[in-house]
């Protein structure tokens, strides 16, 4: 049985409680590993760790010897590839070919962007009239912002971590990672990595644990945490935001979404269906930028049904190990009870079954049966104002709408109290660019999606989240600024 212990100044340690939790695997639904609780004797030891670590080797180092070693780090997530896809796919159930192409070499590519872009970014300067004629100059420096509390979530776990740690480290911070209780895997490995390439101890720290009175709250409670970086639920930010509120700690946040796609009569249907097939039912639709809402123009509504339900209806489902899977299990058999109340609501409150709308049926002795499996669902004819249409599920599920105008689109499009993505199917320009700039969401693709340019910024409006990360955007939450005003 594999144990996963706490990673705290650049070593492995036991939870100090002796206190330890099971990792479930979402595929058969099996104990496959034991996780050590940090709890508040850790988190300080790993706070304090982050804090002496600012004022040794690392906070010293000069900014490119910094991100060469960020960069011989990434290069090291590579050669370990296969380690992490194996962590990540048994903690996940993901299926090999989500990982492979995207999961881990994101891990990699998030130390390289943003090592990278800090070797390459200065500041402002500002020349300055003075009466007596001889001037001023305004230097913009930057200063890391301390020690940051990285708090992830379970969907894309070693992806969201990496996305945070990376530019955290870059800015010359020192971190304290809280990973889902149900994704402890490639946080933990990294730590093994860490030590290969040579980044100095109490850089990078994990604690595993639960969020309300454990690690999570724990962490994001400490004083000596300076900012905290979450991405996960609206409910959970909002908790995380009154933790934050002592002591004024800066947070960056990401949230959920209830994402709209909006398909127009004139889009290339083979591409709509190509896009959508992936925006709802990757990851087994437990993606934040996922689709769950689809608007499509009236003309072409019956036909992209029936094309959507016949992709729906060819997955295959499966866990990692099960070759020609196509669609993985949900995380948590917790999970699935939230996910399996939405289908029955669906069904209560009336919805046209597509397809889908339950538990699907393996044949007797199938490993499957032991595992978090849902079918997937396409449901119409529910109202706007359904709780299926506004709530995020975060499940392998949609609902799709038709539309006869593009105000009409609009308007149902946005009336949401979301703003993370939107997804727009034409093959005409400027209606793209007409609709995408009314979107009121952070990423907004035409005729593609899940496509990220990592120096672009990221982040959602209204309940999907606070400020933007990517490029130089990390920079506004990862460093504090000091103007130096030299008079000449
Ligand atoms: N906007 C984005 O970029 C983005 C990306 C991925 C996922 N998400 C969202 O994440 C959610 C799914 O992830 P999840 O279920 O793991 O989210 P979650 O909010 O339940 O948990 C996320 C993390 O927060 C911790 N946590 C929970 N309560 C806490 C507390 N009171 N204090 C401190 N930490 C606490 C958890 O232990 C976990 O590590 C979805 O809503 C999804 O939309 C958003
Ligand atoms: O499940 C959510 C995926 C989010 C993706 C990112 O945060 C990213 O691509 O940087």
């Amino acid at each position: 049985m594999t144990t996963h212990k706490l990673f705290i100044d650049g070593e492995y340690r036991a939870a100090q409680s002796g206190k330890t939790f099971d990792k479930i695997s979402p595929s058969t639904g099996e104990k496959i590993a034991d996780v050590h609780e940090a709890l508040a004797e850790d988190v300080n030891d790993a706070v304090e760790a982050a804090q002496a670590a600012l004022k040794g080797p690392w906070g010293k180092m000069p900014k490119a010897q910094r991100c060469d070693l960020l960069m011989k780090l990434a290069d090291a997530i590579d050669a370990r590839k296969a380690d992490f896809m194996e962590a990540e796919v048994q903690d996940t159930g993901h299926t090999r070919g989500f990982a492979e192409k995207v999961e881990i070499p994101r891990g990699a590519a998030n130390f390289r962007i943003f090592a990278e872009m800090l070797k390459n970014t200065g500041g402002e300067y500002f020349h300055m009239d003075t009466p007596d004629g001889t001037g001023a100059a305004n230097l913009e420096l930057h200063r890391p912002k301390g020690v940051i509390g990285v708090i992830s979530p379970w969907n894309a776990p070693f992806l969201l971590m990496t996305w945070k740690v990376g530019p955290a480290l870059a800015c010359g911070n020192t971190v304290v990672v809280k990973p889902s209780e149900e994704s402890p895997a490639t946080a933990t490995l990294l730590g093994e990595v860490m030590n290969e390439v040579g980044i100095p101890k109490g850089v990078y720290n994990v604690i595993h644990g639960f969020g309300p009175e454990s690690a999570g709250e724990l962490l994001t409670q400490h004083p000596g945490v300076n900012g905290i970086t979450f991405t996960g639920e609206t409910r959970t930010g909002e908790a995380i935001m009154k933790q934050a509120a002592v002591g004024l700690r800066d947070v960056s946040f990401e949230l959920g979404g209830k994402n709209p796609a909006i398909v127009f009569a004139d889009a290339d249907m083979d591409k709509a269906i190509e896009v959508t097939m992936r925006s709802c039912f990757a990851n087994t639709g437990q993606v934040c930028l996922g689709t769950e809402r689809i608007y499509v123009e009236r003309p072409v509504f019956e036909e992209f049904v029936s094309r959507l339900k016949a992709g729906a209806e060819a997955l295959i489902q499966g866990g990692p190990d099960t070759d020609g899977a196509t669609i993985g299990p949900l995380i948590s058999a917790e999970h699935r009870e939230k996910v399996l109340s939405y289908y029955k609501k669906a069904a209560d409150l009336g919805a046209q079954i597509i397809t889908g709308g339950g538990v699907p049926d393996f044949p007797d002795g199938d490993y499957r049966n032991g595992g978090f499996f849902v079918e997937p669902t396409i449901w119409t004819g529910l109202p706007e104002d359904s709780p299926i249409v506004r709530e995020e599920i975060f499940g392998p599920c949609c609902h799709i709408q038709p539309f006869d105008s593009e105000d009409e689109v609009i308007a149902m499009a946005t009336d949401t109290n979301y703003g993370l993505s939107a997804t727009i199917l034409t093959e005409n320009l400027s209606r793209a660019h007409r609709v995408g700039g009314q979107m009121e969401a952070g990423l907004v693709w035409v005729n593609s999606w899940f496509l990220r340019d990592l120096r672009t910024a990221f982040g959602g409006s209204k309940s999907s989240g606070i400020g933007r990360e990517g490029g130089v955007h990390s920079l506004e939450f990862y460093t504090e600024r000091t103007n130096l005003c030299i008079k000449l």
